[in-house]
Parts: structure tokens; C-alpha cells; sequence
């Protein structure tokens, strides 16, 4: 124990005189009471609406939380969240100027850890003020690299740009400061089409499918598209709902602002990622694959927004049969396995199966046919697709089109007797084979 006072004075630690609490937060956070301890800018009882203004701490603050032991915003929320009670106490009873380092984020409370990403943490909270439920998507900047930097930037920018439009997470603000970039997006609390379709034993109907997946899909691709972003990462745990069954693409961190970014990268998750994709190198093979071979990264060939439309494919034939189509432990396997289930303009492999399935009207195949094409030039766009038959008609339940013209799809003449090729790889999925998690 006396060790321990020993080390406490040996780094400037004075024991409080009166032992109050008060003293001793001050104290432990190396400011005297006599100094001054409020501010004009910030003060978290003055910040009652939300707006959608960015907040960034001015230097001064910086530098006051820089002198403490709570160095972010983000330590703070883990204080509040898993904090002792005499950690919780001490902060209660801090002076008013060391409360107010984190002002932006002391307007919500009950937060709690949704998802823990690889860079990211995704909090829920509520607004004192207003009680809105928000989702706050928190980077440490500590942890992040410029580029990496530059990628969380151009998310807040994607977001603010998209603000009010329909299908897109709704962005509230961003609170930003040397130490943490807090996202606050409007809470979906409908959750992820992942968990939807968990719930619903893992597929869900054709009519549920285009009615609650595919046609607000198409319509907010076709909102990026048609605003040069390129999503680059759709896959069901990007898109979300509200409490109204409202569709919302999230997560814009590896998005591409067409003319602005680079479109010659890996980017993406491999199982829904288009085969343009696939074949680019990713960033830290560039020097090597590329440069090393006398290419410069000017002669790569760029893809475009066409790769989202590849995703939404996969994700349409996932919804229906509850498995992903494309499995692959390496962008090498991808590729091959991609050429092999659509070769040439026949049906084969994927789309073959899709049929014989009969989970899918003719229409349906048709959509989803146009959209599968290796070739990104023969995809069509999402503004076209938006006018397909399949989204147009209404799908009955039991997966016929109301429209007598369109017929519930015959199975294959050849089916029966049209065995996968032998060394068709993991589509149909086997039970056992387990779902790769992204
Ligand atoms: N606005 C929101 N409302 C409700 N839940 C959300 C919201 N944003 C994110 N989430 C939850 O957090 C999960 C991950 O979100 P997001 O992909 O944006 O974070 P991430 O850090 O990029 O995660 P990962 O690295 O795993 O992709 C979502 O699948 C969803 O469950």
C-alpha cells in the first residue's frame, strides 16, 4: 500500500486535502479547483436538438483531455457503459469542464454496444433531450491509418450527401476530435436483413423477397449509382430497417465516390463481391502484383457501379434458398468458381439450380439471369431494373406472378437428368458445409 502512494506521488498525485470527492476528481485528473472550468462552446445543457452539424472540439479542449487520464470521447462511453461506481461517482462529481469533454455525446445516454467491427464499435443511445434512439458508429483515430483516415472522411461525406434520401442510413451528425470520429446515424431498429433472415429460418418467400428486399434495394442503388457512389460492400448485414419495414444501406467505409476514388482495388466481402472485383489486387498487393510487373496503376482497368448490381444478385439468390451461391477461401478459387457456375449465355451451375428449385417465377429468373453476367458491361444498370417485370408485377405468396402471361416456372426438361458437372463446387450448399460469416 504504501508502495502504491509511493508510485502515486512519484508521477504528482497529492492526496486531497479535505478528502472530499469533489477535490479528489480534481485532483486525480490533474487540476486544482481554483481553475477556471467552463466553457462557452460546449456546454452538453445548451446542446438540445440534434443537428447535423459537425462538432469539433477546439484545441483547447483537446489538449485539456490530452492532460487526463480519459483521453477520448470513447473512453467515456466505456466508462459510462462499464465504469465501477466509483469511477461513475468521480465523473459525476468532476467539475463541470471535465464532464463537458465528451459534451457532444454526454446528450445521449443508455448506450449500449450493438457491434464491435474491425475498426468500430456501433453504439445504441438515446437523446436526453428528445429520447430519439440513435446508432453511433465510433472509430478511434488512434487506431487508424491516414488512409484509413481519408476512408472515414469520404463515409461522412457519402452519408451527408445522402441525407433524406430514401434507402440510405440517415446520418444525424458528426462528432469529431483528435481522438474519436462518432457517427450518429438514425437507429434502425428493425435490424439486418442478416437477422431477418435468421429469424426466418433462412430464406424468406419470392413475394417477401421483392416486396421487402429487392424493389427498395434496386431504388437505392439506383440513388447511389445515379449520385456516383458506388457501395462496393452490400451484403445483408448492410442493409437495415426501421421500426416501418423501411429499407436502409449502411456502412459506406469502403464505398467509392465515382471520379474521386480509385476503382482498381480488392475491395469489398469476397462471397458477394463481382468478378472485376475479385481479380484486382488489394491495396497491400499493389506494389507487388502490379508495379513489380511493369504495370502502373494508371494501366489498371477500372470497374464502375455495375459491381453492386453482382451483390444484389447474390443476395437475391441467399434471400430465396437461405445459402450464398459463390464460396471461396481465396480471390484465385473466387474467380474460377465464378467462371464455372455461369460460363457461356446457357443456363448452368447457379441459375440452373435456381430453376429447378422452383423458388423463383420465370420473371424472377429473368432478373436475376440479366444480372449474374461476368461480364460487368452486360449487367444492366439499377435505374433499368427498377422497370423489370419481376418488381413491377405484384408475386403471390405461393411465388406465381398475378399476371396470366407469367407462369409459375416449369422445371427443366433436362433437369431431372441434368446432374451438376461433377466438380461443380459448393452450390447447392450442403447443410453441414457451414455459412461463411461476414
Ligand atoms: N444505424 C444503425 N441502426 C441500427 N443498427 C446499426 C446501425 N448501423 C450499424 N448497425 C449495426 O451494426 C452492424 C455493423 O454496422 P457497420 O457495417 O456499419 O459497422 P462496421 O464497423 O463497418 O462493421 P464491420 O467491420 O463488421 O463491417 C450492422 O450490421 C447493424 O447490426
Amino acid at each position: 500500500m504504501h508502495l502504491f502512494f509511493f508510485w502515486l506521488r512519484f508521477f504528482g498525485y497529492k492526496q486531497p486535502m479535505d478528502g472530499s470527492d469533489d477535490e479528489q476528481a480534481s485532483t486525480i485528473f490533474g487540476r486544482r479547483p481554483s481553475q477556471p472550468r467552463t466553457s462557452i462552446m460546449y456546454n452538453p445543457d445548451e446542446v438540445r436538438n440534434i443537428d447535423s452539424a459537425v462538432v469539433p472540439l477546439d484545441g483547447d479542449l483537446a489538449s485539456v483531455r490530452r492532460s487526463t487520464h480519459r483521453r477520448s470521447a470513447i473512453d467515456l462511453v466505456r466508462g459510462e457503459l462499464g465504469a465501477t461506481a466509483d469511477v461513475r461517482r468521480s465523473m459525476d462529481n468532476a467539475p463541470t469542464r471535465q464532464k463537458f469533454m465528451a459534451a457532444p455525446l454526454n446528450t445521449y445516454t443508455d448506450f449500449t454496444t450493438m457491434h464491435v467491427g474491425r475498426l468500430t464499435k456501433i453504439v445504441s443511445a438515446t437523446h436526453k433531450f428528445t429520447g430519439a434512439e440513435v446508432a453511433i458508429k465510433m472509430y478511434d483515430r488512434t487506431t487508424l491509418s491516414s488512409d484509413q483516415e481519408k476512408e472515414v472522411a469520404k463515409e461522412v461525406q457519402i452519408l451527408r450527401k445522402a441525407k433524406g434520401a430514401s434507402g440510405i442510413v440517415e446520418i444525424e451528425k458528426c462528432i469529431e476530435d483528435d481522438y474519436m470520429t462518432a457517427i450518429v446515424l438514425c437507429c434502425c431498429t428493425g435490424g439486418s436483413l442478416a437477422k431477418r433472415l435468421e429469424d426466418a429460418g433462412g430464406k424468406m418467400s419470392e413475394a417477401m423477397a421483392v416486396r421487402d428486399v429487392v424493389r427498395p434495394l434496386v431504388a437505392a442503388l439506383a440513388w447511389l449509382h445515379e449520385h456516383n457512389v458506388v457501395h462496393r460492400d452490400l451484403k445483408p448485414t448492410h442493409i437495415l430497417y426501421d421500426e416501418y419495414n423501411g429499407l436502409h444501406i449502411t456502412d459506406y467505409f469502403s464505398a467509392a465516390i465515382m471520379g474521386k476514388t480509385d476503382l482498381t482495388l480488392r475491395e469489398g466481402t469476397l462471397a458477394y463481391m463481382a468478378p472485376e472485383v475479385v481479380s484486382k489486387p488489394a491495396d497491400y498487393e499493389m506494389l507487388h502484383k502490379v508495379l513489380d510487373a511493369g504495370l502502373s496503376d494508371t494501366e489498371l482497368v477500372r470497374y464502375d457501379e455495375k459491381v453492386d448490381i453482382w451483390s444484389l444478385g447474390v443476395i437475391v439468390i441467399e434471400v430465396l434458398t437461405g445459402h450464398q451461391p459463390f464460396l471461396a477461401d481465396s480471390p484465385e478459387k473466387m474467380m474460377a468458381m465464378q467462371k464455372q457456375e455461369l460460363q457461356g449465355d446457357r443456363w448452368g451451375g447457379v441459375l440452373d439450380f435456381m430453376r429447378d428449385q422452383e423458388v423463383l417465377s420465370l420473371p424472377g429468373q429473368d432478373f436475376l439471369s440479366s444480372i449474374l453476367k461476368i461480364n460487368p458491361n452486360e449487367r444492366p444498370s439499377a435505374r433499368t431494373l427498377m422497370g423489370h417485370k419481376w418488381l413491377a408485377e405484384n408475386v403471390e405468396e405461393n411465388g406465381s406472378q398475378k399476371t396470366p402471361e407469367s407462369p409459375k416456372s416449369p422445371k427443366s426438361p433436362k433437369s431431372p437428368k441434368s446432374p451438376k458437372s461433377p466438380n461443380a463446387p459448393n452450390f447447392p450448399m450442403s447443410p453441414e458445409v457451414p455459412k461463411v460469416q461476414n
